[in-house]
């Protein structure tokens, strides 16, 4: 197959296209010998449901890094309207401590910290990672599911927050 010769994608343009497309909020949480640590991403998305699998994209610079690779486990908490702050306390800059001051939490099967009042709560372990460029993407196998019935939704689009109106989860 013969690729089109095309100019290098330049990051801001990279950047501004991907500003476009919409993602759910999710705090993503760890816990265990390496730390508790948080932060908060868009890049995360389905890999296959056999095993029940996810992926989380996670910048290889971030502070919380080692701790997430040292653990080996995730929690992906998925937020909803009105939970803008929390992503903005874990969304870079403040001090783990005072992240997690922010919201209520408990642990589950991996020892993860899970967000009572989150529309969603994927608790995994890491199974695999592989490195591109800046980021890890981590491969999460799923151990258990919390999730609410109101569905709100918190949306990132267009470099600012979005709220989704709620509606029955598992219509
Ligand atoms: N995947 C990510 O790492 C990611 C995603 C969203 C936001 N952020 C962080 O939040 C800040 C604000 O984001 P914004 O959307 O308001 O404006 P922005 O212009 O920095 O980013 C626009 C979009 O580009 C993508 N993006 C941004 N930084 C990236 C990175 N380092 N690697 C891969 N994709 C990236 C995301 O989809 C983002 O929504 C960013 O500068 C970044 O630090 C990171
Ligand atoms: C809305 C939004 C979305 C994302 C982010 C931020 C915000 C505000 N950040 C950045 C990430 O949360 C931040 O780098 C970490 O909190 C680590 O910051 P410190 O290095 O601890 O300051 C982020 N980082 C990452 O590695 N993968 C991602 O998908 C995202 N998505």
């Amino acid at each position: 197959m013969t690729v089109p010769h095309s100019l290098p994608v330049e990051r801001q343009a990279f950047r501004d296209a991907m500003a476009g497309l919409a993602a759910a909020v999710n705090v993503i949480t760890t816990d265990g010998p390496h730390g508790r640590a948080g932060f908060t991403a868009t890049a995360v998305c389905s890999v296959t449901d056999q095993p029940p699998t996810l992926l989380v994209c996670i910048n290889r610079t971030a502070s919380v890094y080692e701790s997430f690779t040292g653990n080996g486990t995730v929690c992906v908490n998925t937020l909803g309207n009105g939970q803008q702050a929390l992503s903005n306390a874990f969304g870079g800059k403040t001090p783990q401590a005072q992240r997690f001051e922010g919201g209520c939490w408990s642990q589950g099967v991996t020892g993860a910290p899970i967000l009572e009042g989150a529309k969603l709560s994927f608790d995994c372990k890491i199974t695999s990672s592989t490195s591109v460029g800046t980021h890890d993407i981590l491969v999460c196998e799923v151990l258990d599911i919390r999730q609410q019935n109101e569905a709100d939704v918190l949306v990132y689009f267009a470099r600012r927050y979005h709220e989704l109106a709620g509606t029955q989860a598992s219509a």
